[in-house]
């Protein structure tokens, strides 16, 4: 039965069930563990449910100036001194580019049934539109995407993913410039028109909440902008151009989503959707102070884009607190909205607490400033950690954040069919040693039997999830933390590009299986 959470509270039955689950829980959850390969119930997942790996291009490519590719933003940014931490770039990457049959191979033998990666946009327009199409780029995703599909394997396809043409940035400052979206429709119209006939889904955006923070606010990302004191920059204004850019981004996604509508989905019959971080978050105590805490926090993050993008207008929070800093939609734009999108992509990792910073008085941190939604992030409450810690500090294991997610954006989403994008677990390396323990990772079993019997129960309870992929298929370049953070399902050694399947690997293909013997018998 399902408990409905009304403004009334819970009903008394309700009650005594979740009393029941919650002494009965830690029964199963501790046989679970023992034993890790039956774990997880995946024979419950509908038929036609994606099961996948996910990447992308600047992640994995390498190639960066091979057959005619244009340098990217993050080419641009890797390459300059103290910007990654152990002073790599994704030059080479795991050279997917040239190794991307035997890549395939290895998937097919996972038997996931779908791939998510990006196209790098520098590689099929090196010099934007300001330039012309580079065929050998496009000949490359012609023959992944046809080798995948030769393996029964959906291409699931992230149109942008963080890295665009340097060019854009040079000629008009990118996501600050209202060019962006022209130069955006222009990019995903090629791709429509050249694979559109075999790929169903596209992603406009992996991200864009992470990337305007990221960019812009605390200036670690390209185009590494920021102000005092949210970070050390040379240009840029935290407290406006985050939201700048935010702004042209969703008119970007809108305008991609127009020129599908309009020129190719009725006959292509794919969706199109945006891919956002989603971080859970729990109020640090019952006060109704940091419930409202909470809800800004989601306002200041993920309603940022959503809204505007299913509902046409900027979350009622953001508007108080930041006024005119606030971007405002034309009617044009508001009639370019309207068409939405097809489904919401989710990458989810981890939870945190959240404290209200308007009543009461907070130490500086992330989220706690003004133009943040005076909400504090934090990872523990006194003292105590909101998850099982992980290697990296930011990535604590609480599985029901998951459903909990899923259930948010379902209830505030009417129910708009959702896909996890991206969910997974890091180990911490300096060095290419000591292989076997990397192998051997039962910390990402753990984790990833934990997040899918999670994301059951929130579909169990009607969430519409149409899709999950593990983060990520192969270790690769961790952005800011170059090669010292490794996420991959298969091992791979930098010196050899070897690639080896861990324990986890073996995990998700067993779960893989039964789901499929499961389906068959149907
Ligand atoms: O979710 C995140 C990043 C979270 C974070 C980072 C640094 C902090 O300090 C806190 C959070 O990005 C996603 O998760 C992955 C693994 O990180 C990345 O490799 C993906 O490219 C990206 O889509």
């Amino acid at each position: 039965m399902n408990c409905i959470i009304s403004s009334m509270g819970i009903s008394s039955l309700c009650k005594a069930l979740i009393l029941l689950e919650l002494i009965l829980l830690p029964l199963f959850a501790s046989s679970d563990t023992k034993t890790l390969h039956e774990s997880s119930d995946s024979s419950s997942f509908p038929a036609n449910f994606l099961f996948g790996t996910a990447s992308s291009s600047y992640q994995f490519e390498g190639a960066y100036l091979s057959d005619g590719k244009g340098l990217s933003n993050w080419d641009v940014h890797t390459h300059k001194p103290g910007n990654i931490i152990d002073g790599s770039n994704g030059d080479i990457a795991v050279d997917q580019y040239h190794r991307y049959l035997e890549d395939i191979d290895l998937m097919a033998s996972l038997g996931v049934n779908s791939y998510r990666f990006s196209m790098s946009w520098a590689r099929i327009l090196p010099k934007g539109r300001f330039g012309g199409v580079n065929m050998a780029g496009i000949s490359y995703y012609n023959k992944l995407i046809n080798a995948l599909l030769l393996k029964g394997i959906q291409p699931f396809v992230s149109l942008t993913y963080f890295d665009v043409p340097q060019e854009l940035e040079d000629r008009y400052g990118g996501f600050l410039s209202p060019k962006s979206q022209e130069d955006f429709g222009y990019y995903v119209d090629i791709c429509f028109k050249y694979f559109g006939d075999r790929v169903k889904y596209w992603a406009t955006f992996n991200e864009p909440n992470f990337q305007a923070i990221y960019g812009y606010r605390v200036g670690e990302y390209p185009p590494k902008r920021c102000s005092k004191p949210f970070g050390n920059c040379s240009h840029g204004d935290s407290e406006r151009e985050p939201f700048i850019a935010a702004h042209n981004i969703i008119l970007a996604h809108a305008t991609a989503v127009d020129i599908y509508r309009t020129k190719y989905q009725r006959e292509q019959r794919g969706s199109i959707g945006i891919v956002m971080n989603c971080m859970w978050y729990e109020p640090i105590s019952n006060s109704t102070a940091n419930k409202l805490a909470v809800e800004r926090a989601h306002a200041f993050f993920l309603r940022w884009f959503l809204d505007p993008i299913i509902f046409g207008r900027y979350p009622e929070e953001m508007k108080e607190v930041l006024g005119s800093t606030l971007p405002e939609f034309s009617r044009n734009d508001m009639n370019k909205l309207r068409k939405g999108l097809d489904f919401i992509g989710m990458n989810h990792y981890t939870s945190y607490y959240v404290q209200d910073c308007i009543l009461s008085v907070c130490e500086p941190g992330k989220g706690s400033t003004r133009t943040e939604g005076s909400s504090l992030l934090t990872q523990e409450k006194d003292g105590v950690p909101i998850g099982k810690p992980s290697e990296v500090d930011w990535l604590h294991v609480y599985p029901q954040g998951m459903e909990k997610m899923v259930t948010y954006v379902k209830e505030r989403y009417n129910n708009t069919p959702m896909i996890i994008t991206e969910n997974g677990y890091s180990q911490v390396s300096n060095s290419n040693g000591n292989i076997e323990e990397f192998l051997h990772d039962t910390g990402r079993v753990e984790y990833m039997s934990g997040y899918l019997d999670a994301l059951l129960t929130a579909m169990k309870k009607g969430a519409d999830v149409r899709g999950y992929f593990a983060w990520s298929f192969l270790d690769n370049f961790e952005w800011t933390f170059g090669y010292t953070r490794r996420f991959g399902l298969y091992h791979v050694d930098y010196t050899t590009m070897k690639r080896t399947p861990r324990l986890s690997a073996t995990w998700y293909k067993e779960f893989i299986a039964r789901y499929k013997v499961d389906k068959s018998q149907m």
